[in-house]
């Protein structure tokens, strides 16, 4: 892995994740991930060996659910059980004094029966290929990641082993998104009441290990990098995909790899408001009923102070109860 410090906005950058690498590569990217998330609360990937036709794909394929009529929708809304599903526009809020104008589909089960094969006949053999490379990628970074913490590398691996494929004993979840062009209501001064006000995503932190988010160009995430208060956009690297630190992982951590926190914001001008803007993103979860290793932290550069706190019902203390109970209490807050 190499970190590209002349690249846009100066994100670090970790290269060289081919599907199967060599132990002394994974090794390498774990030390410059951990680097990256230490130091940032993010970094991106880049070489990982996932084409952008993929994504392009399943951005098609989302488009024309979207479209579909709502009745025809309803039959694929989220089941609050598993997370599976079909999420309108405003139902997830992070930000209760903005509507939050994107539409997901979650998906959690890759069993055909939960896809919308009939009226999108190709989501399903768009949408599994791109979530096994996904849970593929996740592997491997748990492995870096397990490499850095000084611990055998499939330590981190035991405790993630049911990512898509355990129907309910791991949370992990691919999020197709969809943020449809905002309309121009928005535009009156912030001060008038009666003017509904638009965003694209909340600020808020995600909840489990790590995120993998792959946009198109569109633009509008914005995040707060380790030690800082401001936001700043996320330039678009072509083909990178960004990893982001969940809260679990900080509390894991104890705030060594801190959370990142990001929002999507509406971008300025008529034109780039009046187009849509698609990303997938891949929320690593470890097992409901897993027991998490402590982690032997090697000596690391004292912590920039936190841009987040850990939730207190994940303080090292309570963590193996409540990992699990942490992602149920996260929907609860966001999901109307
Ligand atoms: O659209 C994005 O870039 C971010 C989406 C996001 O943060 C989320 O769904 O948790
Ligand atoms: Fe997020």
């Amino acid at each position: 892995m190499v970190l590209m410090s002349g690249q846009r906005n100066k994100n670090p950058t970790v290269e060289g994740t081919d599907v199967c690498p060599m132990k002394s590569v994974v090794r390498r990217i774990g030390q410059q991930l951990f680097t990256a998330l230490s130091s940032k609360g993010m970094a991106m990937l880049v070489n990982h060996g996932i084409a952008e036709e993929k994504l392009k794909a399943v951005y098609a394929d989302l488009d024309n659910f979207c479209a579909l009529p709502e009745t025809c929708q309803a039959q694929y809304l989220r089941n609050p059980a598993n997370n599976h599903g079909y999420v309108r526009p405003g139902t997830e809020q992070f930000d209760t004094s903005m509507t939050e104008l994107r539409h997901l589909f979650n998906i959690t089960t890759l069993s055909a029966s939960s896809m919308p094969a009939q009226e999108v006949p190709e989501f399903t053999q768009h949408a599994v290929p791109l979530a096994q490379d996904l849970t593929i990628l996740s592997r491997m970074l748990l492995q870096a990641l397990a490499y850095a913490f000084g611990l055998p590398p499939s330590t981190l691996l035991d405790c993630h082993s049911g990512m898509l494929n355990s129907e309910g004993r791991n949370p992990s979840t691919m999020r197709l998104l969809y943020y449809p062009p905002v309309p121009p209501e928005d535009e009156g001064p912030c001060c008038q009441d009666d003017v509904v006000h638009y965003t694209r995503c909340g600020a808020h932190a995600d909840y489990g290990t790590f995120t993998l988010l792959a946009q198109d160009s569109e633009g509008g995430l914005e995040v707060k990098l380790s030690g800082s208060d401001k936001w700043q956009s996320v330039g678009h690297l072509p083909g990178a995909i960004l990893v982001q630190t969940g809260e679990l992982l900080a509390a894991w951590t104890t705030n060594k790899l801190p959370a990142l926190m990001h929002r999507v914001v509406v971008p300025a001008g008529t034109y780039a408001r009046a187009r849509g803007r698609h990303c997938v993103a891949f929320f690593c979860h470890p097992d409901t009923d897993a027991v998490l290793p402590t982690l032997p932290l090697r000596a690391v550069p004292a912590p920039a102070p936190p841009t987040f706190t850990p939730h207190t019902h994940l303080t090292l203390h309570h963590r193996l109860l409540n990992a699990a109970h942490h992602i149920q209490k996260r929907f609860r807050e966001t999901y109307a």
